[in-house]
């Protein structure tokens, strides 16, 4: 595999989507990377196994059942999507990925699963690729649930106190890991925080 896979991750309204639409308006114009730039994020959408997951989320499925459909959406994803762009030497920016699933279902599972974080994760480990590059787009649950609440559809997921769950578990991840984290304030302008991250891409490429 020849490509490069770039992934934001961060809580509900941290600012991923639109920075992704930023990344990608900019590279009609100056392209990211030369052999082209594939845009994705999880769950998918418009696919069957993303449909599931959304179904799974609003009509509160058992929470071992919907990491079950999330698994299955990372699955036809890598398998569709990810893999493809990789072996065609192309550099794949997704929105969420697998530490969403370690994070979150970390946070849904904890009073089903014994130790539900390390058990999401090393769920993935031995079919997943691993990202290059992770950017955690971190913020305080407070501020990412008022900019939801002017976003319109809400999802069960963003409430402050959950959300404060799932913040530890993306800590940990980026602790665990800081060759592969990138930390950026998300409470910081969109304008400074591209900077940044563009720069960071012209590191890795
Ligand atoms: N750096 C920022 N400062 C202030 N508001 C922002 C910033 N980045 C995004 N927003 C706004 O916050 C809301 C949530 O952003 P969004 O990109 O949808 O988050 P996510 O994809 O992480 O859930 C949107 O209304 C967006 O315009
Ligand atoms: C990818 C993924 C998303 N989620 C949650 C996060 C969101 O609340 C919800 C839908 O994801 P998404 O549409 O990315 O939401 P947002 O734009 O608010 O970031 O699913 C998980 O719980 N686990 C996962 O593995």
């Amino acid at each position: 595999m020849t490509g490069k896979l770039i992934t934001f991750e961060g809580i509900d309204g941290s600012g991923k989507s639109t920075m992704l639409a930023r990344l990608q308006k900019r590279n009609e114009s100056e392209p990211l990377w030369d052999n082209g730039t594939v845009f994705t994020r999880e769950p998918t959408k418009e696919t069957l196994t993303g449909d599931a997951v959304y179904a799974a989320i609003e009509n509160n499925v058992d929470p071992l059942a919907e990491l079950f459909l999330f698994l299955a959406d990372h699955a036809a994803h890598l398998a569709e999507t990810i893999r493809l762009a990789l072996n065609a030497g192309k550099l794949v920016i997704s929105d969420r990925y697998s530490d969403s699933r370690s994070a979150y279902q970390g946070a849904t599972l904890n009073k089903t699963v014994p130790d539900a974080f390390n058990f999401v994760r090393r769920l993935h480990e031995p079919w997943t690729i691993k990202p290059d590059l992770t950017f955690y787009f971190e913020i305080r649950p407070e501020v990412s649930c008022e900019r939801c609440k002017d976003r319109g559809a809400q999802t069960k997921f963003e409430r402050v106190d959950f959300l404060k769950e799932v913040t530890t578990n993306f800590k940990k991840l980026a602790e665990d890991e800081p060759e592969r984290f990138v930390i950026i304030d998300a409470e910081k302008p969109q304008e400074e925080n591209e900077k940044i991250i563009l720069e960071k891409i012209r590191n890795l490429i």
